[in-house]
This record gives structure tokens, C-alpha cells and sequence, in this order.
């Protein structure tokens, strides 16, 4: 089933220079970008963009995090875009992401991630709706 997934290369990715490599990756691996922007997501974007962390230990950790520099969104479509992308990006901590996925090559540390890559078909919608407007539901 065609799926799309929302992608945000994370502020760190940015600041290193691995946009373009990170990209790469991506179209390599067989996923259209559909629409793409640079965001500066202020501290309330943040919050409201991972409340589902609301209150956990490392919640603003992450918020200072993704809101220190210019990150880059986009919407990725692709047959099982939502896993695939998940499976692209690696596991949440670099030290245990599998070789050759984009955590494993750009991440620094746990909140320093590189990436970021929608969980189910259900929050892709919702997360692409947060940084573009779409009509069409995959
Ligand atoms: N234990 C933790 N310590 C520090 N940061 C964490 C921890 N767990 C999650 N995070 C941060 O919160 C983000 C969102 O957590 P989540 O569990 O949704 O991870 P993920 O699905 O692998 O990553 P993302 O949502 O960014 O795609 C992670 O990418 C990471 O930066």
C-alpha cells in the first residue's frame, strides 16, 4: 500500500552538514519527496509537536533540542513508507541502531537523533498536517 510518512531532519543533522547525505539516503531508498520546507520550530511548535512526551524526564531535553537550530521537514511516499522510513532511520539511541541506517551514520546521542520519522499511518497524517496542509489521506 502506497503510505506517506512526515521526516524531519533534526537540527544537529543541519548543523553538521549531513542534510545532503541524509537526502541522499532517502532518495536511494526509493522514497518520492513529496513536499519539503525548513522549519525553526519555536518552543511552543515543540511542545505541541511531541506532547506525547508531555512530562517524561527527557521531554525538555527535547524541546530545547529540536527547537536550537533550523531543521528540515518533509513528506516521504513510498509503498509502507511509515515502517520502511523507521526501519531507514535506526533505533532511537545511535549506539544500538543497526549499520548503515541513518542514526547509525549521523546521530550523536539519544536526543541529538538526526531524524525523525512518524510511528503509524494514523500520527503521519496528523504530523503531516502539522507542517503542510494536505487533502488526500494514504
Ligand atoms: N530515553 C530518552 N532519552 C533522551 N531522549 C529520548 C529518550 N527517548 C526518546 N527521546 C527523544 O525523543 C524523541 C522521540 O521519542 P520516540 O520514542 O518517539 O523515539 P523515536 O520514535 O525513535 O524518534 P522520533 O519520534 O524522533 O522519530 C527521540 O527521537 C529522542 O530524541
Amino acid at each position: 500500500m502506497i503510505q506517506q510518512t512526515l521526516a524531519i531532519i533534526k537540527p544537529d543533522s543541519v548543523r553538521n552538514n549531513y542534510a545532503g547525505k541524509i537526502l541522499s539516503l532517502i532518495v536511494d531508498h526509493g522514497f518520492s519527496i513529496k513536499a519539503i520546507k525548513g522549519v525553526h520550530m519555536d518552543t511552543r511548535d515543540a511542545q505541541r509537536f511531541y506532547g506525547i512526551h508531555t512530562g517524561k524526564p527527557f521531554f525538555d531535553k527535547l524541546v530545547d533540542f529540536i527547537t536550537s537550530g533550523p531543521c528540515i521537514a518533509m513528506i516521504l511516499e513510498k509503498e509502507n513508507a511509515v515502517d520502511d522510513f523507521r526501519k531507514l532511520m535506526g533505533a532511537t539511541d545511535p549506539n544500538e541502531a543497526e549499520g548503515g541506517t541513518i542514526r547509525s551514520l549521523f546521530a550523536e546521542n539519544k536526543t541529538a537523533n538526526a531524524i525523525h520519522g512518524s510511528d503509524s499511518s494514523d500520527n503521519a497524517f496528523i504530523e503531516c498536517n502539522f507542517f503542510f496542509s494536505i487533502q488526500e489521506r494514504f
